[in-house]
């Protein structure tokens, strides 16, 4: 006897059941921020922190596209590595990030140098490097699918930021403004390609796995912040220190 896999209705459905019980968006720290109770040295300790990420975001798409033998998905894939990184200098999410540390006092060489970083936002944003380069293809694309949840959190951020901070202008929040254009093209086409090859139940099993793993690289990241900036307020050896990097 056969068993088969669920639809890919059910399928979809446990994707997007992960995201709602899961996503960083009920984190206690995305709440401080998106409602205005950060102070500006909080603030300051997520841009430099987050700025880990997303410069690892390009490297990990850097290596699942190593591994990749069909031309196609390649040529697909490859606009991530242009958003973060841009098609010149001063362009591209990683130089806008760094507007937004600018715009919030610190100084972008210092973030750039990637001093200060929380231990564990290297080994949280590292751990997800590696799980894209080494595990199957499918479990990698299924891991980026927490992007299907990030629109949602990036416009409550926009408004949350323009409401409660003055640091908040075009410029400082262009990175999420692109981000509304980009991530759903990435999305869409991460989704239907994890839909179409997850065939079995096992292939489910792997990708849902793989997207659960994921919210946890970006829950374990805010949990150190909280911890180190927010309550208890313990910062550990090497993180950074308020009144370090400003401008
Ligand atoms: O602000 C956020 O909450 C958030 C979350 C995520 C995510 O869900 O991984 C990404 C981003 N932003 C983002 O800006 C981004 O470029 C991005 C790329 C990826 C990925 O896994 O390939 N996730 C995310």
């Amino acid at each position: 006897m056969t068993i088969h896999a669920p639809s890919r209705e059910t399928f979809e459905a446990r994707l997007r059941q992960i995201g709602d019980a899961r996503y960083h968006d009920k984190h206690p720290f995305h709440q401080l921020l998106h409602s205005g109770g950060c102070t500006p040295d909080q603030v300051r300790a997520w841009v430099i922190n987050r700025y880990y990420y997303q410069t690892r975001i390009p490297m990990k798409d850097a290596a699942f596209m190593s591994r990749v033998t069909d031309p196609n998905l390649r040529r697909i894939w490859r606009s991530r590595i242009e958003d973060h990184d841009g098609t010149e200098p001063g362009t591209g999410g990683i130089a806008r990030w760094l507007k937004l540390a600018e715009g919030v006092g610190l100084d972008p060489d210092y973030v750039a140098s990637e001093v200060g970083i929380l231990p564990a936002t290297r080994f949280a944003v590292d751990a997800y490097v590696r799980f894209v380069r080494d595990e199957p293809l499918l479990p990698a694309v299924a891991s980026s699918l927490t992007e299907l949840f990030a629109p949602k959190i990036h416009s409550e951020r926009i408004a949350g930021l323009f409401e409660h901070y003055d640091f908040a202008n075009a410029e400082t929040m262009s990175y999420f403004q692109n981000r509304l254009k980009e991530a759903p093209k990435d999305v869409a086409f991460g989704l239907k390609w994890v839909l179409d090859h997850a065939v079995t139940q096992a292939d489910q099993d792997a990708a849902a796995r793989a997207l659960t793993f994921k919210t946890e690289v970006l829950w374990a990241q805010l949990d150190a912040l909280y911890s180190a900036y927010v309550e208890p307020g313990r910062i550990p050896p090497g993180g950074w220190q308020p009144g370090e990097g400003l401008l």
